[in-house]
């Protein structure tokens, strides 16, 4: 069963999944591992993830190791048409569309649900939100779920001080071989690609400002500097901010850095980031973005409420025309730029293959695991199998430590 926004373009998507498949590698070798030892046979597995064609290789991959698979958006704004349609085709149960609304989103949530899940794999926790909240009696059910990014984990981290949370969690987020390289090196690829191909404006000889330098603040200034820009970061956090002005860039309070600032980019998971005054203090043409969570770390109704009018002057940019006719502009309404945005294609496959590599081995982790309540982070050793699989993807070999020196390193009587 699905509910897809238009079935006829199933074809297109099968062709942007078969192109991502070729460039997940470690995805690939795990789903044929899964084809011959079938770790889900009897299992229901839901996720609520951006619906595109990696994330429905993720599908596909639960699929060849016996799972029934149901799966719905994370975000109203970043479904792929063609790609759910695709899934459908392919077998599994699709509940999303582009610019669904809230109604919608929850809608599609609960479809999902309704298959009762075994496994529930989520992007921002709103998933398992819902089924604490509004479908208890499933909670019984669940053996356990997975969050993929730094917020949801650190709602789920809070609802579990609360005693609230009910399942036990693995934190995928918080895996080595997804927030060194998804939140890093993936937001800063494809905040960039995201913004250039919504714009078609230069980067270089631009102030752009990070707010926040956490893995993917760090991804995005990296990219920044390498295009040309001169970038300043904002923070909240002493050592985060010392790393920053280490790393070469400026550093000064959001309420300066938004007066120097050509291109601002959010990636801190807070809210009300860019806020009130902010507005008032930046520069003619100023552009603003958002690639951290939700559409709350750039105070739109304060931007609005400053503002004369709002149009829409290219696909995912809205012109706010200020009181003093500054003009402002706002990519992809403040969601997430990366993958909200019409021009938005996510993170690159080869970046997706090491998150949902470990989504799926955490999946099957959950299955032959007793796991208690709470939130744990993905094991170790799922995170060094995932990493020598990339390695060998990429022809690359590494040395081994020699006896002496594993004797050496464990060893505190040899001195100087
Ligand atoms: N766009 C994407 O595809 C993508 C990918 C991964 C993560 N995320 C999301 O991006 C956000 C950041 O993730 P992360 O892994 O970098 O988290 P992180 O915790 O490593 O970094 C966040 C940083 O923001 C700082 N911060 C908080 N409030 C701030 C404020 N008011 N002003 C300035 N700095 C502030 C924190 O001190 C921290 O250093 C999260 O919401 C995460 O879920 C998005
Ligand atoms: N659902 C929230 C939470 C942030 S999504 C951030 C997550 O998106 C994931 N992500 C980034 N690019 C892609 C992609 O192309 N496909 C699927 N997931 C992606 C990435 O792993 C990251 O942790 C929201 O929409 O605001």
């Amino acid at each position: 069963m699905s509910k897809v926004r238009n079935m006829n373009l199933a074809d297109e998507g099968i062709k942007k999944i078969k192109w991502v498949q070729k460039h997940m590698p470690v995805l690939e070798h795990i789903k044929k591992e899964f084809e011959r030892t079938k770790p889900f046979e009897g299992i229901t597995i839901g996720s609520c993830l951006h619906l595109e064609p990696k994330t429905i290789n993720l599908g596909l991959t639960l699929q060849a190791g016996g799972a029934e698979v149901a799966m719905t958006g994370c975000n109203p704004l970043s479904t792929h048409d063609d790609a759910t349609a695709g899934g459908a085709a392919l077998g599994l149960n699709m509940y999303g569309w582009r610019e669904e609304t809230e109604e919608e989103y929850y809608e599609t949530i609960n479809d999902v649900l309704d298959h009762k899940p075994d496994i529930i794999i989520d992007d921002g926790a709103d998933m398992i939100l819902v089924l604490h909240q509004e479908r208890k009696k499933l909670l019984s059910n669940v053996k356990g779920a997975c969050e993929e990014t730094t917020t949801g984990v650190h709602r789920l981290e809070a609802m579990h001080a609360d005693n609230a949370l009910k399942i036990p969690l693995i934190a995928v987020n918080d895996a080595y071989t997804k927030y060194l390289f998804d939140n890093r090196y993936g937001t800063g690829q494809s905040t960039f690609d995201a913004i250039m191909g919504t714009t078609n404006m230069l980067i270089a000889g631009k102030t752009v400002v990070v707010c926040g330098y956490g893995w993917c603040g760090r991804g995005v200034a990296i990219r920044a500097n390498g295009l040309g820009a001169n970038v300043i970061v904002t923070e909240v956090d002493a050592i985060r901010a010392l790393e920053a002005r280490m790393d070469g860039y400026r550093v000064m309070p959001t309420k300066e850095a938004v007066k120097h600032a050509d291109l601002l980019i959010t990636v801190t998971g807070n809210i009300n980031v860019v806020s009130g005054d902010d507005f008032k203090n930046m520069k003619d043409g100023c552009m603003l973005a958002n690639s951290g969570h939700f559409n709350v770390e750039i105070n739109r109704k304060d931007l609005e409420n400053q503002s004369v009018s709002i149009e829409e002057v290219r696909e995912s940019v809205e012109e706010f025309t200020m009181k003093d006719g500054r003009k402002i502009y706002l990519l992809a309404d403040g969601r997430l730029v990366n993958l909200a945005a019409e021009r938005g294609q996510g993170h690159p496959a080869e970046i997706m293959d090491l998150s949902f590599a470990a989504q799926a081995l955490s999946a099957k982790y959950i299955i032959e695991n007793d796991l208690d309540v709470g939130v744990i982070k993905s094991p170790d050793e799922l995170d060094y199998k995932i990493a020598g699989l990339k390695l060998k993807s990429m022809g690359i070999e590494i040395d081994n430590l020699s006896d002496r020196q594993n004797e050496y390193l464990n060893n505190w009587q040899e001195g100087t």
